[in-house]
């Protein structure tokens, strides 16, 4: 005989409410297996490559979709929360994933959008400065890095973006998905090209060798018909580079590109635009 108490008895109200949990957990239970097997299909498959299995495009796509349909007293934070855990669990199914993060310390933004993305079970590493992380991609120690967010002040030591060996590596998603009260934010990149989620922005770096005002970069930006959410300039004795991010996904020979006057524009990556959070 086993000596644990036995429960006691719940109230019939109660037991008759857990006994329908009972049921639904059952379902979800027998449906997440169901799921596991068809990502493992997917895993099998030729069309899908050789590559990270990740295509944050994707899951963006999914993401959307549930929102979209989501109603009841279940939080839309706690939707995205519990998908991640099954994109992650879906990804670790088709091959070892693993983080490398640039971040001052494990308290600081990026580390925590890193364990709030890619879930608290995939192997993270951080790293002291963003090249590290970057070279941890390229050496395959590490599936993606999680570098922050470029911003106009940054010393030549951190500016990742300005130095990102494109389109070898890319900016494939951008965290947190649904955007976060506080601003918090961070880039991923990865040796594969980003999956388009047909909501994305791309980001493009130019490079002018004469210096170029912000006002002149949006203005030729405007009339070859992109649209600009943001725009970080650095400027040096010998020339202009500017960050744009870009509405849309933009490939390669996209002939809005072509059409710029400077010498060098090159696409950095591409992200799923975020959704809205919940009002505080
Ligand atoms: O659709 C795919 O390619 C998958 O690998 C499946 C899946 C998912 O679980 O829905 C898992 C990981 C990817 O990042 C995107 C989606």
């Amino acid at each position: 005989m086993p000596d644990t108490p036995a429960l006691p008895p719940a109230a019939p109200e109660i037991a008759a409410l857990r006994a329908e949990i009972d049921a639904i957990d059952d379902a979800m239970h027998d449906l997440l297996m169901e799921r596991s097997q068809v990502v493992g299909r997917l895993a099998g498959s030729r069309a899908k490559g050789s590559g990270s299995p990740l295509r944050p495009g994707r899951e963006a796509v999914v993401l959307r979709r549930l929102l979209a349909r989501h109603t009841g007293p279940l939080g839309r934070d706690r939707i995205v929360r519990i998908w991640r855990e099954v994109f992650m669990a879906s990804t670790a199914i088709q091959g070892a994933f693993s983080v490398a993060v640039f971040s001052a310390d494990a308290h600081a933004d990026e580390a925590r959008l890193t364990r709030e993305h890619f879930g608290p079970i995939t192997p993270v590493r951080l790293h002291p400065t963003p090249f590290r992380a970057l070279a941890a991609v390229s050496d395959g120690e590490a599936s993606v890095a999680v570098l922050p967010m470029p911003s106009e002040g940054d010393p030549a030591e951190t500016a990742w973006w300005a130095l990102l060996d494109a389109p070898r590596l890319q900016v494939v998603a951008r965290l947190p998905f649904m955007a976060a009260n506080d601003g918090a934010g961070a880039l991923v990149v990865a040796p594969t090209p980003p999956d388009p989620s047909g909501e994305d922005r791309t980001l493009v770096l130019l490079e002018a060798a004469n210096r170029v005002s912000r006002t002149a970069i949006a203005h030729t930006l405007a009339e070859a018909g992109l649209s600009v959410p943001s725009l970080l300039l650095a400027r040096s004795e010998d020339g202009t580079l500017a960050l744009a991010e870009i509405e849309g996904f933009l490939a390669p020979g996209d002939p809005r590109l072509a059409a710029l006057p400077w010498p060098r524009r090159t696409i950095l990556g591409a992200y799923a635009a975020p959704v809205a959070g919940d009002p505080a």
